[in-house]
């Protein structure tokens, strides 16, 4: 993988029971080793020759791809995992789940009961990296929720809607009157999560 601060991580997902019922064709390979998509012209009729390469099949490198056979501890251990440890190293770090409707970002950031996704592996990290602590060493942890959606900024814990962004000389950058919320045990961090989580999906179903 790159040294560079961003990196770029693609997962593919297996064809849908949608896309099976109308037969839709996977044309992306993966190259693992190499960081690589590979997406291949649907029409099979057509051959090297018949086309320029670049029509043909397209390669694109990223820092790290996953197949569709992929478990969500695969894309922690050899991805994520690294950025929540950086966190516990003093540095900021971000995870940024992107992608169209239904490609998987929920399957990627919560999972399942037998395939959590990244948030249960992050929480897991964190405190594991506590539990590695001497007594004499405190931590404060706190955790806020947040969505953004139309430029707006919501509190998903307390429903405080329209929050600002601010900036100061001894905060930086920060969201003006976002809760916070003080995580002694793994369950505490997971409450916080479960409360914004139950108002996410209820502004999603309003
Ligand atoms: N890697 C995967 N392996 C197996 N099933 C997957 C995978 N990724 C997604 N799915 C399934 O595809 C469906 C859509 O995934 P998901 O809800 O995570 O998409 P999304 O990107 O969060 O969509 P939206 O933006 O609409 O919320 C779900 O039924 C999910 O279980």
């Amino acid at each position: 993988m790159s040294t560079e601060n961003i990196k770029v991580i693609v997962r593919c997902r297996p064809l849908n029971k949608r896309e099976i019922s109308f037969n839709a064709q996977n044309i992306i390979t993966i190259n693992s080793n190499a960081g690589q998509v590979i997406v291949n012209s649907p029409d099979k009729t057509k051959t090297q020759n018949d086309t320029p390469e670049e029509h043909f099949q397209q390669i694109f490198t990223f820092d790290k791809v996953f197949g569709t056979q992929s478990m969500n501890i695969d894309l922690f251990n050899q991805s994520f995992k690294s950025v929540v440890q950086a966190v516990t190293q003093g540095y900021n770090a971000c995870i940024f789940t992107y992608g169209q409707t239904g490609c998987g970002k929920t399957f990627t950031m919560t999972g399942e009961q037998s395939n959590v996704g990244y948030i249960v592996n992050s929480f897991d990290c964190i405190f594991d990296y506590i539990s590695t602590l001497p007594n004499s060493v405190q931590i404060v942890l706190k955790a806020s929720y947040i969505e953004i959606h139309n430029e707006k900024i919501k509190d998903l814990v307390t429903n405080l809607n329209d929050l600002s962004v601010n900036e100061s000389k001894e905060l930086g950058i920060y969201v003006g009157n976002l809760s916070e919320h003080l995580c002694y045990t793994k369950t505490d961090l997971q409450i916080v999560r479960q409360d914004g989580y139950k108002t996410e999906i209820q502004l999603q179903h309003a």
